[in-house]
């Protein structure tokens, strides 16, 4: 995938002075006015928060359930700016809601990952906001597609937007056991690489979709230099009228924000790594290693592949292969490496020699 260009400003109000992660909490739903002011009052105790979120519009799965409270609910946030000093944020999800905040003088706009899904909506929000000087995060679609999220924040970008940021809300797939949305931590990972100037937030919340996994992924999401969390806050969660379950306390999430370990986020600042350069330097030998020993396998498999031809054999030599597959993992257990990691590997290994194989004996590749 190739990297695009985001042209952003080099500070942001999406990026801490210090480089500390950005913490944004507050309750899934503005719900009425008391309970977002007092949530408001207990989430500015929270050392470390400086952002408060409440859902004015909610996008829900089925109708008759609480779809939010509507404008109404923005001069509650204002209120909460005036009172607290917290920046607000809200979702927008068309140009209608994009006016209505804007008009409200909320801080940080949110594009919601049911939103993210549809280009034609978000370049109706692009359009709505050309010209505004106003950050916006954008979610990741509900489909793990990298491209669609880019995309999203390309046509933001185009529009003039150039405090942007996106957030990991996990994606939706066949099997989201024990989660409410799949965290892939691996799409995150290579977001970041495609776009490493974008900060990126994790909503820790919406990938549980319960309290108690929040924060392990908090932390696994610090471990992988997220720049900042989402975390779903109410003053009382057990009469919450959307996602019950995935929200905490402003004391709850006091001590969750305390239970995280903030690792510092690039080493290479630091003068005094001779022993990483080095270690870094073995792990690119052992790359390389394994590149000639692919590429020797690779050469391999296309020699018993014309052999396959010639002798009009089967590609796929399946009593073989489970033989290779249980050698390999007997030897895996031995050396103490995960049986899963080294499966797929050799899962992909093998697919790739099938597929090197195919071409030899059909002239093309499967899919
Ligand atoms: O042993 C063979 O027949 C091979 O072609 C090698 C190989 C492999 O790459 O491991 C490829 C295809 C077969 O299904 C089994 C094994």
């Amino acid at each position: 995938m190739s990297k695009p260009t985001i042209d952003l400003l080099p500070t942001s109000a999406l990026i801490n002075e210090d480089r500390s992660p950005l913490i944004i909490a507050g309750p899934c739903s503005a719900e009425s006015e008391e309970q977002v002011m007092e949530t408001a009052r207990l989430i500015k105790e929270v050392p470390g928060v400086t952002v408060y979120r409440a859902g004015i519009w909610k996008p829900r799965t089925r109708p008759n359930s609480f779809e939010g409270i509507g404008v109404p609910g923005l001069k509650w946030l204002k209120r909460v700016k005036q009172e607290t000093g917290l920046k607000v944020a809200c979702e927008v999800a068309n140009t209608a809601q994009v006016f209505e905040a804007l008009k409200a003088g909320i801080d940080i706009l949110w594009i919601g990952a049911r939103t993210t899904v549809n280009p034609f909506t978000v370049q109706e929000i692009a359009d709505a906001l050309r010209g505004v000087d106003i950050p916006v995060l954008v979610k990741n679609p509900v489909n793990p597609d990298l491209q669609l999220w880019l995309g999203a924040i390309e046509r933001l970008n185009q529009a003039g937007l150039k405090q942007l940021g996106g957030i990991h809300r996990g994606f939706s797939t066949f099997d989201n056991a024990p989660y409410r949305n799949m965290p892939k931590w691996n799409s995150a990972i290579e977001f970041k690489r495609l776009v490493p100037e974008l900060p990126l937030i994790c909503d820790p919340s919406h990938i549980a979709g319960n309290r108690e996994l929040l924060q392990p992924i908090a932390q696994r999401a610090m471990d992988l230099a997220f720049e900042g969390l989402m975390i779903e806050t109410h003053v009382d969660p057990s009469v919450a009228l959307s996602d019950a379950s995935q929200q905490v306390t402003p004391a709850d999430l006091k001590k969750l924000l305390a239970s995280l370990r903030f690792s510092k986020v690039d080493p290479e600042t630091e003068d005094d790594h001779y022993q990483l350069e080095e270690m870094r330097r073995n792990i690119d030998q052992l790359d390389k290693e394994l590149m000639e020993v692919f590429a020797r396998r690779a050469r391999l498999s296309r020699k018993i592949g014309e052999y396959k031809k010639e002798h009009n054999m089967a590609i796929l030599q399946v009593k073989r292969w489970d033989q290779i597959l249980e050698d390999i993992l007997e030897k895996a257990n031995k050396e103490g490496l995960d049986e899963k990691f080294v499966r797929s590997i050799f899962q992909t290994v093998h697919h790739y020699s099938i597929n090197i194989q195919t071409e030899i004996v059909n002239g093309k590749a499967d899919a």
